[in-house]
Order: structure tokens, then C-alpha cells, then sequence
């Protein structure tokens, strides 16, 4: 298993060699014991007395990096040129752009694309606003709007740093489910200046999928600009979390034998993700959930600043549990991290009710790492793509746009998102349900196809698709 710090990555180690004085042999050692592994060799360039190589070495994370560095560093006729990271690599200028539908090849083409004939359909719009739907980008695109405050679990990095997250959720959008996705990181993490900015905005876009944004202020942002706004906005880490837990939840409880309305569940991390996941939880059932955050057990008869926790304590641990993590882990039967590296310790894993689910999904560093918590478990979850489990808002957001988009729903209520869970839980089969598939990989193609079914159908029923005709639907869907 890859380690935990670089997700396991190559580095492409450029160097010149002086042929009297080193081999490449040693070179090759030298980088074997720093804990590389080379996979590729090309030379770059030769003379008589040098040979300059791009050495391509796998590192499961970066002091592995840095170890290999200093020993080709020692060598004696060995210059280091340069030190190329691949995931940098991959980044260099960013990961998205915009392209045109159509090239515009001629006069006629551009009085159509643009003036005179664009005035026409300007006019269309402004004379039925709801054109905008389907003439504009509007029909197709979801701005993914971050303040940079909570990004995976790195905490409040401000909105640069955060660009790089948001262009990989605009490029899992586009591929995983065709959405085009633009990510717009906002220099603000005041709560009326997000809100104005994203109704402000709002015109060109089809949905709203706020990111990474910290609680409690998420909650505020995200209920006014769901009350504001006629287009579905949607906090992936509070409810594209939630939705996957409870998928991956159903399929782990099958494994165990016991319902998941009787399973006691411990939650550390009580901010966006784990207060959404708690009242998707509550909403199927559960009745002993147990929130944990740094000050220990959210707990009614405290009284807190926060209020959402004020509703936590309210609605949650009704026997009163309190105390550290370590004091109501005791017995649990699911222990679920959305917190940060590190906080589930082996002992407490060990103190839980046979078979423990522990579902550890802080990014990029879990609560307890699959390896430390694996004898000790029977179904173990992270949100990373290197270990088996993947419980990541992913497997969510891709097929929940696109349903919303296709019958062109206002808003994305309760009912969708369980219809969301349900469906993505259904696509691993009874046959192939065992303690390390109990959720589809985020590449099965069937994952977006049925959500988007799920969804369409629970908007109808909601009331809240826009879209009348299943011909309209059928159309979007070819397009
Ligand atoms: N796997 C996924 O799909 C997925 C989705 C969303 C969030 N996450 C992860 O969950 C974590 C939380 O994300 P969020 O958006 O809810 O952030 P958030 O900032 O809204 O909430 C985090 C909460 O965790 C608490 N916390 C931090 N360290 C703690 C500790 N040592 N002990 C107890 N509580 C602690 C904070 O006080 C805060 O209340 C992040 O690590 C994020 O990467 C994973
Ligand atoms: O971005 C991810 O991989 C998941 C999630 O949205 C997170 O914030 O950690
Ligand atoms: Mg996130």
C-alpha cells in the first residue's frame, strides 16, 4: 500500500554522470537503498566524458524524495540537474481549460456565434428568462465555488491553494458525468459577501456545488442560497459525504448481520461533513449516534457557541455519553472520521463491538491508517483511491449534477439524496459484496448511470424537476 503523505507518486530525476568516475550501477544502488524504484531510463544527451540521464523513480512518498536526493548528492561524478515531480507536473498551468463546441471557420459563422446574430438570441432570453436553460452554458454548467477554508483536510489555506482541489472536482465532473464544471475560489470568507457573490453569479450556471468551505458558516451559506437561488446549490463535503457513508453503510452492515438502525456510531470531526452525515444517518434510522469533536462528546446540558452543535446535542447521544473519543468508542459498532490524520488510535479500535466498521476518511491523511487498523477490524474505509473502500464524495456529485441538470430540478431534497445512496450501494451485487468491495469503484460507469435515474425519479416525486416531458429528458441525456 502507497504511503500516506504523497499518495505514491514518480519523481523524474534529471543528472549527469562522468563517465570515468561513476557507473550507472551504482547510481541504480544508490537510489534502490533511499527507497526508490526506477521505472524508466532515457538519455538525454552524450559527450565523450558525460552522459546525462532522466532517471523516472516511483517514491511512495516525499522523504523518500528528499533521501534519494542526498545520495545521488554524495556520489562522486554525479551532478543533479533538476528534480521534476510528476503530480506537479500535472498541475503545471492548470488542469482545465475552455474549449469552443465549434470552430468558427467564416463570416457568416462568426454574424451567427457573435454579432449581429447572437443579438437575437440575447433577445430570446431576455423576453423568457428560462431560455437561458437551454441556450446559454447555463444548461450544463456547475460552478464549484470554494472560500479555500476547509480544503480536504488541510485546513483553511486560502482560496489559491484551494484552486488546485476545485479543478480536479471540474474535471471529474466533466468525466466521469459530462458536466462542465468551472471552479471559482472566492478572496472572502465572509458569510453575506459568499452568498452575494454566488447569486451574483449565478445567471450562467445550472447548479451551485459549494466546496470546502468550514462550518458553521456552510450551513448558513448554503441554506440562504438554497432559499435564494432557483437553481439546485448543493455542499458536496456535507451531503456528497453523507450520501456515500450511507451507501458504503448499507453494504457493510449486509457483511456484519446487524440493521444499521441498531448499530451505535461514533463520529469524530463534527463540522460540514460530519453533521450532514449524522442527519443522513438519523434519517435511515440510526438512533445512537455519538459526535465527537476536539473539546470530546457533543452532549445535551452544554452549552455551545456553535449552532449547530446547540441542534447536535439536542438531537444526538441519547445516553448522554461523554467525554473523550477513547471514553464512547466503547462498544461502538461503526466509528466514522471526518476529522484529521491520526485521531482513532489502535487501542480504541480494539474497544469497539465485534466487527468494527471504521470508516476513516480525513484527506489525505485518515483518523487510523488501513494498516495499523486492519487486524483489528472487519470493513475499514478510507476517502483515499489507494487503498480498497474508497468512500469519497466522488462516487456522489458527478451523477447528483447530472440528474439535477437533465430534469433541470430546483433544488436537491432529502428524498434525492437517499435515492442517491440507495443506488450507489446497489451497484456492488450481492456476489460481489465482500469486506473489500463494499462500495463501486469511482471508474464503474454504472455508478453516474444510476444515480442520475435515482435522482431524476425522487425529483418528480419531490416536485421540484422542471422538465416535463420524458422526451426532454431522453434528449438532454443524448446531447
Ligand atoms: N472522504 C470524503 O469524501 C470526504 C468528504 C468530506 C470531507 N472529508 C474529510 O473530512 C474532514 C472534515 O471535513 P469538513 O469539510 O467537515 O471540515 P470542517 O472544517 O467543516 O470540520 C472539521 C471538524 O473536525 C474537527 N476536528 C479536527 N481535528 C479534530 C480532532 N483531532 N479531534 C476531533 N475533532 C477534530 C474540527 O474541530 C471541525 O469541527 C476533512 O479531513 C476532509 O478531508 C472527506
Ligand atoms: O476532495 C475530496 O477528495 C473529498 C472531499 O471533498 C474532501 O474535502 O476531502
Ligand atoms: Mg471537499
Amino acid at each position: 500500500m502507497a504511503g500516506l503523505n504523497g499518495g505514491g507518486t514518480s519523481v523524474i530525476v534529471r543528472l549527469e554522470m562522468h563517465k570515468e568516475q561513476v557507473t550507472f550501477g551504482k547510481i541504480a544502488t544508490a537510489i534502490g537503498d533511499a527507497g526508490g524504484d526506477i521505472v524508466a531510463i532515457d538519455v538525454t544527451r552524450a559527450s565523450k566524458t558525460t552522459t546525462t540521464r532522466d532517471i523516472t523513480v516511483k517514491v511512495s512518498d516525499p522523504q523518500h524524495t528528499e533521501s534519494i536526493i542526498a545520495a545521488l548528492k554524495g556520489i562522486p561524478g554525479v551532478r543533479l540537474i533538476n528534480v521534476s515531480d510528476q503530480t506537479f507536473l500535472m498541475h503545471l498551468g492548470g488542469k482545465i481549460e475552455v474549449s469552443p463546441k465549434m470552430p468558427i471557420k467564416n463570416r457568416d459563422d462568426l454574424s451567427r456565434v457573435y454579432t449581429p446574430g447572437v443579438a437575437r438570441v440575447c433577445m430570446a432570453i431576455h423576453e423568457d428568462p428560462s431560455k437561458a436553460h437551454s441556450l446559454t452554458i447555463k444548461r450544463n454548467t456547475v460552478a464549484v465555488v470554494s472560500d479555500g477554508t476547509a480544503v480536504l483536510g488541510l485546513g483553511n489555506i486560502g482560496p489559491e491553494a484551494a484552486m488546485p482541489v476545485m479543478e480536479g472536482k471540474a474535471m471529474l465532473f466533466k468525466q466521469m458525468a459530462g458536466v462542465d464544471a468551472f471552479p471559482i475560489c472566492l478572496d472572502t470568507t465572509d458569510t453575506e459577501e459568499i452568498i452575494r457573490t454566488v447569486k451574483a453569479i449565478a445567471p450562467a450556471f445550472g447548479g451551485i456545488n459549494l466546496e470546502d468551505i468550514s462550518s458553521p458558516r456552510c450551513f448558513e451559506i448554503e441554506e440562504r442560497l438554497i432559499e435564494e437561488l432557483d437553481i439546485p446549490v448543493f455542499h458536496d463535503d456535507q451531503h456528497g459525504t453523507a450520501v456515500v457513508i450511507l451507501a458504503g453503510l448499507l453494504n457493510a452492515v449486509k457483511l456484519i448481520g446487524k440493521p444499521l438502525e441498531s448499530c451505535k456510531v461514533v463520529i469524530t470531526g463534527i463540522g460540514a461533513a460530519g453533521i450532514a452525515c449524522t442527519k443522513m444517518l438519523l434519517a435511515a434510522g440510526v438512533t445512537n449516534v455519538i459526535g465527537v469533536d476536539r473539546q470530546g462528546a457533543i452532549v445535551h446540558g452544554v452549552t455551545y457557541s456553535n449552532p449547530a452543535w446547540e441542534w447536535y446535542a439536542a438531537n444526538t447521544n441519547p445516553h448522554l455519553q461523554s467525554g473523550t473519543l477513547s471514553d464512547v468508542i466503547a462498544g461502538a459498532d461503526i466509528f466514522i472520521g471526518l476529522s484529521g490524520p491520526g485521531v482513532l488510535k489502535v487501542e480504541d479500535v480494539k474497544r469497539m463491538a465485534s466487527d468494527p466498521i471504521v470508516f476513516a476518511m480525513a484527506n489525505p491523511t485518515p483518523e487510523i491508517t488501513p494498516e495499523e487498523a486492519e487486524p483489528y477490524v472487519r470493513v475499514m474505509a478510507t476517502g483515499r483511491s489507494d487503498y480498497p473502500n474508497q468512500i469519497n464524495n466522488v462516487l456522489c456529485f458527478p451523477g447528483i449534477f447530472r440528474g439535477v441538470l437533465d430534469c433541470r430540478a430546483s433544488r436537491i431534497t432529502q428524498e434525492m439524496k437517499l435515492a442517491a445512496a440507495k443506488a450507489i450501494a446497489s451497484v456492488v451485487n450481492d456476489d460481489e459484496l465482500n469486506e473489500y468491495y463494499i462500495i463501486p469503484s469511482v471508474f464503474n460507469h454504472s455508478v453516474v448511470e444510476k444515480v442520475r435515474e435515482a435522482v431524476i425519479e425522487a425529483a418528480y416525486e419531490s416536485g421540484v424537476a422542471r422538465r416535463r416531458s420524458p422526451r426532454e429528458l431522453q434528449d438532454a441525456h443524448q446531447e
